[in-house]
């Protein structure tokens, strides 16, 4: 029977045809002719086999699918050995937010013994549909997958829906059906068009005709150069190439000199693709001027952006996601990517790159300006930053500027004129804010037809699977498919196999769903932890300071707790959001009762005050305060916190003059607070908060971080300005509040311990024992840690859904307890003999003394309750205290955690 094609036909169907088969493997006399004929590519495989200028090629944390491996340098081969790596990948890996990507194991198994298993219980079927008719030659309407499970059939279209269901047929029919054969199911006519093996359909690849297949991609686009190579191979435009003046194609630097770094060579596959004119193919070799500074990861990052936005990696796709962990360089590895790419190419040297769009956050723009002067010098690139009184106009008009940076806000503003300019490459720093593919940011940037995207951030990418997508959609649109078959073909399976009622069956579909996933885009989605960096990282002591509130704080969460707002809240009786007004009120309690009595204040002085829900949380509450009560005059006793922060600023004052602090807390009330307490005592402080205009941000950190500052304390609000920032001039960082999002608390952490970084890292995380800050701190250890889902900056608690069992535990004040997380972590210790003794004195087996040597704290994640627990930690009434801060604040303090980072000299 003769047929009309169906859509996927038209490309050809990757389940009915034999796998494409490359050019150099259909056509060997061609395939041998090139290489005879061109001395490059003979270059290439001779390079290739040397491994002087590919260290990834050896670096378990890079997917080297694409590494020329001497075989993969000779042939052609892409797109064939996609599925096969994948699979073998998928193997490997599982949709971890924290995964590293790995490289293959030299072993490359298809389990293809699996397709011919006899008494595989499902079978699966491609195929194509169309309504019934007689006619002789069918107009098929689309192609299919027939699931056969006993005699029950379900055909699903490629978007992954049920387009049909039928009962019947015999599985033993259909083990015997061959191609052609065509039957009726559910209303409609279908012709097999081959078998699916139980793999490509639970790992969904089945699914990825087309668009979102890389495989077909890949060979579809193999094909058409391969269609007619001699057209480009032998008959180059000579006019072009000798007026481009690329004849003399030296490598712009050595590739052979020692610590050379010199990227992947492009495989003949490419050359069909790019190399129209034939030019010569050119070591691009990263300027040793950078080299010089690089870690040994921001090399292979480097290699793994340049890969991705050459389509070296995934045929067609230009996109990549730079997703290392906090303060790993990811600005000085998109530097040295811009300038090599800026300068050098692949054929005939000629520049792959000319203009460059970064994207970042406003508090960002001139970190980036200074990052290009701080290792390019102001000669080599020319960098344009709009602000108010240098527009986009200005940039454009310009012959003498390559690399323009800008805000996110000021992107929208200037939308057209962006769009005028002809960007070759884009980068968006902190992209995880892309993860929305509805708001007007992501939509201005997808409208942008510049190709090579790169996003950066340092926030995991995995949490959420639609987020996901839109991550990976706007770097490599349509990789994925629709958003609606990728619901289908991943995102349901993946969710139902989570659930605790999940079959055996829908977990592991689930579970190859996802590992077929982070296959797919585990090819241009890097992520390193800190780890990597550590070594050329001081000393970090990390404290958890549970500090004894004041009697008027105990006093006033006591009459918190027993407002009628509380009890409702705890009976569900109110509603929508008036827990979140109770947490409120006792988290600005834990920080100083006045932002309490000034709430109220200002509450009572509304005119809606009757009506006011806060009223049944309020009521009463200024009776407790003193009659003369004056919330301007901040009393520091009246704060557990202030207390302990106060003692703190003046200890490190005293012991290390030379050092500075910086100080966080998510509220500019609290910042006010806190800006006080240091003009009482005479500290220089500078601040950045929200409302800091962002052409003066870097002005104050610069200041800050610069040895001829006076400034003693940089007072920073998380929220405003964490993401990004170097604030390397402090050594002592104090987190003055607890943030929902342990990602907040993380972000402004690293701001810190990071390259550059000269002296000790002192952390302390303030927290009011007993109090909703410890159940904040435990939910942030709990059940971030230990579920591994990390949840990322933009959730705040208006997301989090709260049972009244929690509730009731969150508005309970444990008043007889040193350290209710301490007791909650099950430790035969009772804090009194742990103080600061070593790992030789405490054998590993005593459950709360592992010391820090035994600590391996890899990664940015939230820590989880068991790792807490290997914390030293001791109560503060202990004595000899060694950590002579500690020592200096122990008595307004009721518990300690401690773990050290890289300790190889004494605090
Ligand atoms: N190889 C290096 N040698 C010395 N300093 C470096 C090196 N690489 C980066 N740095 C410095 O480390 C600091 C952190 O780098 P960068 O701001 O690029 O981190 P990041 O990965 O973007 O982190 P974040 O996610 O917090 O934005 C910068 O001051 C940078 O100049
Ligand atoms: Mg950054």
């Amino acid at each position: 029977m003769r047929r009309s094609a169906a859509p996927s036909q038209l490309q050809g169907n990757p389940f009915k045809k034999p796998k494409f088969i490359p050019p150099a493997r259909s056509n060997p006399s061609v395939n041998e002719e090139i290489t005879k004929q061109n001395s490059d590519i003979k270059l290439l495989e001779v390079a290739a086999s040397k491994n002087t200028f590919l260290q990834s090629q050896n670096d378990p944390r890079i997917c080297s699918f694409n590494l020329p491996t001497e075989e993969s340098a000779r042939e052609i081969n892409h797109g064939d050995n996609y599925r096969e790596k994948c699979l073998e990948a998928s193997a490997m890996r599982t949709l971890d937010p924290h995964h590293t990507v790995y490289s293959s194991p030299k072993e490359i198994t298809v389990s293809k013994g699996r397709e011919e298993e006899p008494d595989s219980l499902v079978k699966y079927f491609s195929v194509v549909w169309c309504k019934p008719s007689k006619k002789k030659h069918k107009k098929w309407e689309g192609d299919a997958v027939l699931i056969v499970k006993g005699k029950s059939f379900t055909l699903k279209d490629l978007e992954g829906r049920d387009i049909g269901r039928g009962i019947g047929y015999k599985c033993k029919e259909l083990e015997k059906t061959e191609e052609g054969q065509t039957m009726m199911i559910g209303g409609k006519e279908i012709e097999v068009m081959g078998v699916i093996s139980p793999d490509d359909f639970n790992s969904g690849r089945c699914f990825q005709v087309g668009g979102s297949s890389a495989v077909l991609s890949s060979s579809h686009t193999a094909k058409k150069c391969f269609s007619s190579p001699f057209k480009s191979v032998y008959k180059p435009s000579s006019k072009e190439n000798s007026q481009n003046g690329f004849q003399n194609c030296k490598p712009r630097h050595d590739p052979y000199a020692p610590n050379s770094l010199v990227m992947l060579r492009p495989d003949n596959n490419h050359q069909w693709m790019f190399n129209r004119n034939c030019f010569p193919i050119v070591d691009v070799v990263v300027d040793p001027h950078l080299v010089y500074h690089l870690r040994p990861h921001q090399k292979e990052g480097i290699i793994f952006l340049y890969e991705c936005v050459m389509g070296m990696r995934v045929n067609g796709r230009y996109g990549a996601i730079l997703a290392d962990e906090m303060g790993l360089g990811k600005t000085l590895q998109c530097i040295s990517l811009i300038w090599t790419l800026q300068c050098q190419g692949p054929y005939g040297g000629k520049p792959v790159i000319k203009k460059t769009l970064i994207v970042t956050p406003g508090s960002l723009v001139n970190n980036w300006r200074k990052e290009f002067q701080k290792w390019l010098g102001i000669e080599r690139i020319k960098v344009f930053t709009v602000d108010q009184d240098h527009k986009v106009d200005e940039f454009a008009k310009s012959p003498f500027y390559s690399v323009l940076i800008i805000s996110y806000e000021m992107l929208l503003r200037s939308l057209d004129q962006i769009k005028s300019i002809k960007f070759d490459l884009l980068i968006c720093d902190e992209g995880h804010r892309l993860k929305n593919s509805a708001i007007k940011t992501t939509t201005a940037l997808i409208s942008l037809s510049c190709e090579k995207r790169i996003i950066l951030t340092g926030t995991p990418v995995q949490n959420d699977l639609q987020e996901f997508f839109a991550l990976i959609d706007f770097v490599n649109p349509g990789i994925l498919g629709s958003l609606s078959s990728y619901r289908k073909i991943y995102e349901e399976p993946i969710i139902i196999s989570r659930q605790p009622s999940a079959s055996e069956e829908e977990k592991e579909l689930g579970e190859r769903r996802a590992a077929e996933l982070t296959c797919l885009t585990g090819l241009f989605i890097l992520r390193r932890t800190q780890e990597v960096i550590n070594k050329y990282l001081p000393l970090k002591i990390e404290n958890v300071v549970f500090c004894r509130p004041g009697a008027l704080q105990t006093e006033l969460y006591r009459k918190l707790l027993n407002s009628q707002a509380v009890r409702f809240c705890l009976q569900g009786l109110l509603e929508n959001s008036s827990h979140l007004i109770c947490i409120g009120a006792l988290k600005k309690l834990c920080n100083h009762p006045c932002l309490l009595f000034s709430s109220v204040k200002e509450k009572e002085h509304s005119s809606t005050w009757d009506e006011n829900e806060e009223r049944h949380l309020y009521e009463g509450l200024i009776s407790v305060f003193p009659a003369d009560y004056n919330p301007l005059t901040v009393t520091e006793e009246e704060s557990g916190k202030l207390q302990v922060l106060s003692k703190l600023l003046a200890a490190v004052h005293e012991l290390r003059p030379a050092e500075k602090v910086v100080l966080v807390s998510n509220y500019t009330k609290t910042l006010d607070i806190l800006q006080e307490v240091c003009k009482r005592y005479g500290y220089a402080c500078t601040r950045l908060d929200g409302q800091t205009p962002i052409s003066q941000r870097q002005q104050i950190v610069d200041g800050f971080n610069s040895k001829y500052s006076s400034d003693f304390i940089f007072l920073l609000s998380s929220k405003a300005g964490g993401v990004g920032l170097n604030l390397i001039g402090g050594s002592h960082l104090i987190l003055y509040d607890i943030d929902w999002n342990p990602a907040t608390d993380i972000q402004a952490m690293s701001r810190v311990w990071r390259d550059g970084q000269k002296h000790p890292v002192h952390i302390y995380r303030l927290l009011t024992t007993g109090t909703i800050e410890e159940k904040i701190y435990q939910r942030q250890i709990s059940k971030q840690g230990l579920s591994g889902a990390v949840v990322d900056l933009t959730k705040t608690s208006e997301h989090i859904q709260f049972s009244v069992e929690e509730l009731k535990n969150l508005f309970t004040l444990h008043e007889n307890s040193h350290c209710v997380t301490h007791d909650l972590l099950d430790c035969e210790c009772t804090g009194e003999n742990h103080t600061g003794d070593s790992l030789e004195k405490f054998p590993i087996s005593r459950n709360c003394q592992l010391g820090p040597q035994q600590q391996k704290s890899n990664s940015l994640k939230p820590l989880s309750m068991s790792q807490l627990k290997q914390w030293k930690h001791f109560s503060g009434d202990q004595l000899n205290l060694t950590d002579p801060f500690l020592t200096r604040i122990r008595e307004n303090v009721s518990f300690f955690f401690q773990n050290i980072t890289n300790q190889t000299t004494s605090i």
